[in-house]
């Protein structure tokens, strides 16, 4: 008995002697252990920091690069389609409007041969709106053969739009300025909203006068309409060499385009008009260059011909990438509040 705790208090005694040659553990091989320790500890903290750090920086490189891929306007986007004078039957018609979807996010316009909208108008999906292609502003109702006036694109049901300007309307129907202006005045006292083409001949693009086209053209259209009238006017620039073609105009220099037209806006009105203004390019759109367009900051959607007659193409440019653009707006809102 008295042996062993004689054993034990030697032990206890010599483990506080700095190189104890005794086999226990002396008191720097502890000092050594805690540091050991510590240092191990250090370097996992140092790598869970590390590891939440990357983290970090990976997700904000993935949301810059999301938001720089998607949709960069601050406006609500629109898609349209111009069906001109297609398709050849009423129930071809019936069949495109049933076939419509509506895609959350973005406003999705058609506009049908005017002797198709009422059918349309019963069969398409009630978010997609509709608007006529042309419209008569000589007079209410009379003896104008061929003409539809505003009173009665107002009896029809869903009709939202005038498209006024577009560059078939120009050249092959010699609307000019003046006309197109009164079809402007007449759409927005009529109470809806007039979508806006302008745009340049191929000769025009080449002799470098485009935005003096545009601007002209502008002008001349919107002349006497009011800084709070501009709610319901939609410009889209159509570049005629594009329309039909299959030459879609580069998307850097359509945004070029648009942020001249966005320029002339701000000079006539303000710049709350400017940046409210919703902007849209037309000419050849399809699905292939959709996104690259979509990305411009002064794109606010697209005019699309020829491919919104088939549903599911027309489709898939509605469905362009819109990256974190909800999720900004919504931000933005809250923080308004
Ligand atoms: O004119 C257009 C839309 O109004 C564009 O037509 P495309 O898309 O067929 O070129």
């Amino acid at each position: 008995m008295g042996g062993s705790s004689s054993k034990s208090l030697a032990k206890s005694s010599c483990c506080r002697i700095a190189h104890c040659q005794c086999g226990c553990e002396s008191a720097s091989q502890r000092s050594n252990k805690l540091q050991h320790r510590h240092q191990s500890w250090n370097a996992k903290a140092a790598y869970t920091l590390l590891g939440r750090v990357v983290t970090m920086a990976a997700l904000i490189a993935a949301l810059m690069l999301s938001t720089a891929a998607g949709y960069s306007s601050p406006r609500a986007p629109v898609v349209a389609g111009n069906w001109k004078m297609n398709p050849s039957t009423s129930a071809e018609a019936v069949a495109l409007a049933e076939a419509l979807e509506a895609v959350d996010g973005r406003e999705v316009v058609v506009f049908p041969p005017t002797c198709y909208l009422d059918a349309v108008a019963t069969k398409a999906n009630k978010n997609v709106a509709l608007g006529a292609q042309d419209v008569c502003v000589l007079a209410e109702s009379g003896a104008y053969t061929g003409a539809v006036s505003l009173p009665m694109l107002k009896s029809m049901p869903r009709v939202d739009y005038v498209l006024c300007g577009h560059s078939e309307r120009r050249s092959l129907f010699s609307d000019d300025d003046d006309a197109i202006r009164a079809k402007v005045r007449g759409a927005l006292d009529a109470g809806f909203a007039a979508m806006l083409c302008i745009g340049e001949t191929q000769q025009e693009y080449e002799l470098g006068v485009t935005d003096d086209v545009c601007a002209l053209q502008l002008a001349k259209a919107l002349e006497g309409v009011t800084a709070a009238e501009m709610a319901n006017i939609v410009v889209a620039y159509e570049p005629v060499w594009a329309i039909g073609t299959g030459l879609v105009c580069p998307a850097d220099v359509a945004q070029r385009v648009h942020s001249s037209i966005r320029q002339r806006l701000r000079a006539t009105y303000d710049s709350s008009v400017a940046d409210s203004c919703r902007i849209l390019y037309g000419g050849s759109v399809n699905p292939s260059v959709i996104d690259g367009l979509m990305r411009q900051s002064d794109i606010d959607g697209v005019l699309v011909g020829g491919a919104s007659l088939d549903a599911a193409t027309f489709g898939q440019i509605a469905s362009f990438h819109t990256g974190w653009w909800r999720t900004r707006s919504f931000l933005k809102k809250v923080f308004r509040r």
